[in-house]
């Protein structure tokens, strides 16, 4: 039987049209829908794939999907991902569980639509149940994990398996403890501004569609 992931990545790959350039995400759904991208490209879809991780790279090459540089001045047709929350009533998500967020997001940015794929526990009425991921440059990290918690944040250094984990860009992820998040565009304005601090998890105004999978199937909610 066919997971919640595998469904709403089977769905979504419905959304790729042959000879267009899209922008891949990162994390285990992501990673189920390369697996189906690459069985599409062997039987003559042609796309060109970039992708938001180097994990994500290289799952994609071994699926055979052509990856592509990020485009400098080219869209790319639609990028898909996953999100660890999304609230609906906005269409605002939060994401990098993967600690991939910088990426994804400029990936995302590059998009002319941008469609996530969560199963049904993902939707939530307000964001911050999950922590929030913040990437930091590490050097002065203590300080701005102190900024961060004179705006009421919580934050955790992340491990990785040797030590602190590190993400793509050479930074550090802090996962923030906010409770729940009141204004995710106050808090992401407010943690922007903040001398040290790289990106946030939470993705404003940028989220299109989402594919939601759940017991009795896969929907897709439209902004
Ligand atoms: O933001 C992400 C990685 O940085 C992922 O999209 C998010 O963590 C969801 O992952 P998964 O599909 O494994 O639940």
């Amino acid at each position: 039987m066919k997971s919640q992931k595998q469904q709403a990545a089977e769905e979504t790959l419905k959304l790729v049209k042959d000879g267009t350039k899209i922008g891949i995400g990162s994390g285990s759904t992501v990673n189920e829908f390369i697996v189906l991208l690459g069985e599409a490209v062997k039987d003559g879809l042609q796309i060109q794939a970039v992708t938001a991780s180097q994990q994500s790279k290289r799952l994609a090459k071994q699926h055979g999907i052509p990856i592509i540089d990020f485009p400098e001045h080219e869209k790319l047709s639609i990028v898909i991902d996953g999100a660890d929350e999304v609230e609906l009533s906005s269409f605002q998500a939060l994401k990098g569980g993967g600690g991939s967020l910088v990426r994804e997001k400029l990936v995302a940015a590059a998009g002319e639509t941008f469609v996530l794929m969560v199963d049904e526990h993902k939707i939530v009425q307000q964001l911050g149940h999950f922590t929030l991921p913040v990437e930091v440059i590490p050097f002065g990290w203590q300080k701005t994990a102190e900024r961060i918690k004179q705006l009421g944040g919580k934050p955790q250094m992340r491990k990785g398996e040797e030590g602190f984990f590190i993400s793509d860009n050479h930074n550090y992820i802090l996962d923030c403890d906010f409770g729940l998040i009141k204004d995710p565009n106050a808090l992401h304005q407010s943690l922007k501004q903040l001398v040290g601090v790289v990106e946030t998890g939470l993705f404003i105004d940028m989220v299109d569609g989402v594919y939601v999978a759940g017991g009795t199937g896969v929907r897709y909610i439209q902004r």
